[in-house]
């Protein structure tokens, strides 16, 4: 079964290709072919790299008025050109696309039809940076590749469908719960994918593990994992809570908010933008949103740099500890994410925080940042992992897992 799977992002829009047979393999595949169209890297235009399983890639840039056009390109060099892994768009059985916000409904894997259309469009005043161009992707394939191909939202928001009521309930007016004001909880997709590569990497059952994993890229979320179910996590009912973040701010006194609507000029549009995209990191620092720069700008002793790395060191030690109160013990802390997969420093400074329960590193491992390894030291009462995270391979196992083929779909 060949399976296409997109991947958007606020910033950028990943696809990437799998081909699976009958049975499932016990390890993560490497796709055929895999590709990006970076929306914001170069002002105004669409950069899309593609590379293949067999070592084709492709370059290309485009202006950045038709998204779809882009999307488009990026999808052509499957049957076309160097980077050619099909003889025909037909031969994709199946399209899976990661969908940010699911609500209250969808909480498995589902098919994708008019009314499901409907809903992520209506979840986007809850994740705007996210389910608009979740729906983007859907709408783009229909175009390109035509209604014959069955595609599938595979939603962030699924696992933590299970959290016990004091944990998504909030402590507002009962109503609104009754109005779907409630937890839902994001990075779902990741979070369950590195419990489950966890479990498989320390060779124990996952329905006997207390995890934390620390998704750590531009968005960042926590989960406390008990026997495979989320039991809590920090975003809520939106992608804004919880942890500090490239340019999001996380949890923030909502006094705050109230304060700053009573100033004249400021309207919910403005404070939108001023929580979802220039805050965090990149609001703190003045320079970036980006890890990497907030690294090199504190070796160039930049005083705000090294308040905003401080300032997310401390908000992401704070909130392991709420996870670890919610499981009451620990098993494993896991790393995942840009950050979380590649900044030493951050993992590092987290982990000093528990030295105090026995959680130790081990120095060498953690600045090597070694891919799905166990980084503890060998004393350590608790295990601490860094795991890449494999949304795209977890999003084609969901749709392999509906048994859809392009031919059952059409009868
Ligand atoms: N080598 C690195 N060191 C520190 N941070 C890194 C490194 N590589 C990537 N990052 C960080 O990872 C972030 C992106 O994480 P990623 O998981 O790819 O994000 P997304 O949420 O878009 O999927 C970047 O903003 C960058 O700060
Ligand atoms: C839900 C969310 O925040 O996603 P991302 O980290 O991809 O922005
Ligand atoms: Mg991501």
């Amino acid at each position: 079964m060949k399976i296409l799977v997109l991947n958007a992002g606020s910033s950028s829009q990943k696809s990437c290709l799998y081909e699976l047979g009958e049975s499932l393999p016990q390890e993560p595949l490497t796709p055929l072919w895999e590709a990006q169209i970076d929306w914001t890297k170069q002002p105004g235009m669409a950069l899309i790299e593609v590379k293949t399983g067999g070592g084709a890639v492709f370059e290309d840039k485009l202006p950045l008025d038709d998204r779809l056009k882009a999307i488009a390109s990026m999808l052509e060099t499957l049957w076309c050109g160097d980077t050619q892994v099909l003889d025909n768009p037909t031969d994709i059985d199946i399209v899976g696309h990661r969908v940010v916000h699911g609500g209250e409904e969808y909480r498995l894997p589902t098919l994708i039809t008019a009314e499901v259309k409907d809903a992520i469009a209506r979840l986007a005043e809850y994740a705007p940076i996210h389910n608009p161009v979740n729906l983007e992707g859907i709408e783009a394939i229909e175009q390109i590749l035509g209604n014959s191909v069955p595609q599938v939202a595979v939603f962030d928001t699924a696992f933590h469908s299970q959290l016990p009521p004091a944990a998504y309930v909030y402590p507002g007016l009962y109503e609104w719960l009754e109005q779907g004001i409630r937890r839902y909880g994001f990075h779902g997709i990741s979070h369950q994918y590195c419990a489950q590569r966890t479990a498989q990497i320390l060779g124990r059952n996952l329905d006997s593990l207390r995890l934390i994993t620390c998704h750590l890229g531009n968005g960042c979320s926590l989960a406390a994992i008990l026997n495979g179910y989320s039991i809590d996590t920090t975003m809520g009912f939106t992608p804004l809570e919880g942890l500090m973040m490239g340019s999001r701010s996380g949890s923030v006194d909502p006094g705050i908010l109230i304060h700053l609507l009573r100033q004249s000029g400021m309207d919910a549009e403005k404070l939108d933008k001023m929580l979802n995209s220039l805050s965090g990191l990149k609001g703190i620092s003045g320079l970036s949103g980006d890890m990497r720069h907030i690294l090199s700008a504190i070796a160039q002793e930049n005083p705000r740099a090294t308040l905003a790395f401080d300032i997310y060191v401390h908000s992401l030690r704070k909130h392991i500890g709420a996870m670890l109160a919610s499981l009451g013990g620990l098993d494993a802390l896991v790393f995942t994410g840009g950050v979380g997969e590649n900044a030493a420093a951050v993992r590092e400074q987290a982990c000093a925080a528990f030295e105090f329960l026995g959680l130790q590193l081990d120095p060498q491992e953690n600045a090597a940042s070694p891919r799905d390894r166990d980084i503890a030291s060998f004393e350590s009462k608790i295990r601490v992992l860094i795991v890449h995270t494999q949304e795209d391979w977890a999003i084609a196992v969901s749709c392999w897992q509906l048994g859809f083929s392009a031919a059952s779909a059409t009868g």
